[in-house]
């Protein structure tokens, strides 16, 4: 079975014969991605090609449908499929043809452009597949439940009696499959993103110490996605991706991907109440010292301080975290280095760089960035992520904020900061060279 599956990815994917994966069943239970050699870090692990592609269905921004542009104002279709556009360039693009024919020989009866059929396009696109790629669709990972029967059933809403029996089944397992594997392609230049389905990151399984980053190629070259290793990938271990953000406390991860991706974590980093002595889930006890769940994997564990041995229950933990509404409480609550502040920091530091211009902040606020920079940095190093995108991105801020402190004539740590510049450096020459791989 895993064996036809791959076989088929490699046809559509053109992947070549030294490829660097091989698709086996996992201990996690269904599929995943092996390295089928010794991958260094920051080496290209695959280039993968959207099989789908389109608008999310809950985003609230309507965008041109070919350039995804939300800047420039927008008008219909000349051939009234009532998608909108934003010039008549993007109307004529090729992309926009099979599905341009497909809505107006359904004869809608919008005025306008319509933003139902454009959150819709997704879905609408999945009818159009060719039959080799519905083969690689048909054998992939489908969610089922509420989610996925409200999504088709506002597709139906829209199209209903124009789809066949066998159409309704096809768009419910694509909606399924997108529901469950989908990744979000960040755009460059706009502030909407897209969903993309990549057939082959799409059988990697989630760890939250993954070994993989990935970055996207522009629209010209079909937003193709890059898969890096973050770390050294010994042959034979299985590629992993996270679902989720990676400074995320463990009862966070874990009641999201419960709750989107109906499985729970048991890996390592879950496993382990300090999160490898990073402490990020942990809330102050009465006495000032830290409560960890004594049992991480069960989420109805009491949690028990570290240093008194008092025990709290898992709700009343919760319903702490709910009530914080300033900052004092947060400092009552939660210790210094609790995910909820450290996500404070991580908003502030991407705030006061944004745009990079750093000469107009105090010299103590500038202090308060460079630290919180490095504050973060070594925790991401202390969970073991390797070289994630956004440690890339942090470090990229951080020679920034020295260039100015260099300036002000700062007296700094130039040892330690300079080695996570030059991480920064790293990444971002590998990106670089990922997104120059020939297809
Ligand atoms: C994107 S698919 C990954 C490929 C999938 N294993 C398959 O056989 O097609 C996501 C699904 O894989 C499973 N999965 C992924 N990571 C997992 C993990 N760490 N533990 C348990 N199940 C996992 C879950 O069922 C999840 O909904």
């Amino acid at each position: 079975m895993t064996d036809v599956l791959e076989a088929k990815l490699v046809r559509r994917g053109r992947f070549s014969e030294d490829r660097k994966w091989t698709i086996a069943e996992s201990e996690l239970g269904g599929r995943g991605v092996f390295a089928s050699c010794d991958i260094a870090s920051g080496e290209l692990v695959f280039a993968d090609l959207p099989i789908l592609y389109g608008p999310k269905q809950s985003s609230d921004l309507v965008a041109c449908t070919s350039c995804s542009d939300i800047s420039r104002p927008l008008r219909k279709c000349s051939k009234n499929c009532h998608l909108p556009f934003c010039s008549d360039e993007c109307e004529i693009d090729e992309s926009h043809k099979k599905e341009c024919c497909y809505l107006s020989s359904l004869n809608l009866t919008e005025d306008e452009w319509s933003p139902y059929i454009f959150r819709a396009l997704t879905l609408i696109r999945s009818l159009l597949m060719s039959d080799d790629d519905r083969e690689v669709v048909k054998h992939l990972h489908a969610n089922r439940g509420r989610q996925v029967d409200i999504q088709v059933s506002s597709l139906l809403s829209l199209l209903g009696n124009t789809l066949s029996e066998k159409d309704v089944s096809w768009v419910r397992h694509c909606c399924g499959v997108l529901d469950g594997t989908a990744f979000e392609i960040e755009l460059k230049d706009s502030a909407t993103s897209l969903k993309g389905l990549f057939p082959l990151s799409a059988m990697m399984n989630h760890n939250c110490v993954p070994n993989t980053r990935h970055l996207y190629a522009d629209r010209v070259d079909g937003y193709r996605m890059e898969v890096v290793a973050s770390q050294p990938i010994p042959k034979g271990t299985q590629i992993f991706t996270s679902y989720c953000p990676l400074l995320w406390a463990t009862s966070l991860r874990r009641t999201f991907l419960l709750h989107t991706k109906h499985f729970q974590c048991k890996c390592e980093r879950c496993k382990d109440p300090s999160e490898f002595g990073t402490n990020l889930q942990a809330v102050k006890c009465s006495c000032e010292s830290i409560m960890l769940p004594k049992d991480p994997l069960n989420f109805n564990s009491e949690w028990k301080c570290e240093h008194c041995g008092e025990l709290r229950s898992a709700k009343h933990n919760i319903s702490i975290q709910k009530s914080l509404r300033n900052l004092n409480a947060l400092d009552k609550s939660m210790p210094e280095h609790n995910y909820i502040r450290i996500q404070m920091k991580i908003d502030h530091v991407f705030k006061k760089t944004k745009g990079m211009h750093l000469e107009d902040i105090t010299d103590e606020e500038l202090r308060t960035v460079s630290e919180d920079c490095m504050m973060i940095l070594k925790l991401i190093v202390q969970l073991k992520l390797g070289n994630t995108r956004f440690k890339g991105r942090l470090c990229e801020r951080l020679s920034k904020v020295s260039d100015e402190m260099n300036r002000r004539c700062f007296q700094m740590d130039t040892r330690e900061m300079g080695d996570f510049i030059e991480c920064g450096r790293t990444i971002e020459n590998e990106d670089q060279r990922a997104l120059q791989n020939t297809w």
